[in-house]
């Protein structure tokens, strides 16, 4: 898919009456929004609000488009969204190679070599017929980033990407992760507690009161 803005038209969710957030946010092309707040401002219920997975006992308003395509009602796998999560969630039923084509858009030509490329970009040629459960964390997070880039998502969503890695191994996902987004010209949704993740996104902030 082709990058677009991700625009958050004055999005409000709501649980029982009680407004658990407000956000009015216009996230360009490459741009990556970090959004931070306590536990239980609403951060990982806006991802599920675009990503459209809401638990229905929310309330939403507001809406949500991606350049001139409203996407607030769309079924979730029509929405063009990539998702990142704390776990890397790779399927353990598939090689490395099968986790990456999984997502990969019908019509793809040249699935093979499009797949050892990406791998190669990322230090990690020779993986794809590797069983995901024999990487190491900093390996898993790399072939998640690599299936959400491969999936040609329109915008991507993290939710505490980095937070299982350990100091060192952080830093690095982290700049790959950004650098990658940048590069794909992905809107990119940051939910985090870190002020360094926040810092080296590298683009606005929104604290959560
Ligand atoms: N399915 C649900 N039904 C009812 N309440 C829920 C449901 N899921 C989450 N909540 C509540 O909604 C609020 C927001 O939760 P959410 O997970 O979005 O917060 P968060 O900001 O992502 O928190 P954290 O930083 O701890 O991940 C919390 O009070 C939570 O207990």
């Amino acid at each position: 898919m082709t990058s677009h803005t991700l625009i958050l038209d004055e999005v409000r969710l709501a649980l029982g009456g009680r407004t658990l957030m407000e956000i009015d946010a216009v996230i360009g092309p490459g741009e990556v929004l970090t959004v931070m707040g306590p536990s239980g401002a609403g951060k990982s219920t806006l991802l599920a609000m675009i990503a459209g997975f809401l638990d229905p006992a929310f309330e939403a308003r507001g809406r949500v488009w991606l350049g001139a395509r409203e996407i607030t009602a769309l079924p979730a796998e029509t929405r063009g969204i990539g998702l990142l999560f704390q776990d890397p969630l790779l399927f353990p039923h598939l090689t490395v190679a099968g986790n990456l084509r999984f997502g990969m858009p019908r019509g793809v030509k040249h699935r093979t070599a499009r797949i050892e490329q990406a791998l190669e970009e990322v230090g990690l040629a020779g993986f794809g017929p590797r069983d995901p459960a024999t990487l190491s964390g900093g390996q898993q997070a790399r072939i998640a980033l690599l299936r959400l880039l491969l999936s040609e998502p329109a915008a991507a969503l993290l939710d505490e990407p980095f937070s299982r890695l350990d100091r060192q191994l952080r830093h690095e996902v982290r700049q790959l992760v950004f650098d990658r987004l940048r590069r794909a010209g992905l809107p990119s949704l940051l939910v985090t507690h870190d002020h360094e993740d926040a810092e080296n996104a590298g683009g606005p902030v929104i604290t959560l009161g």
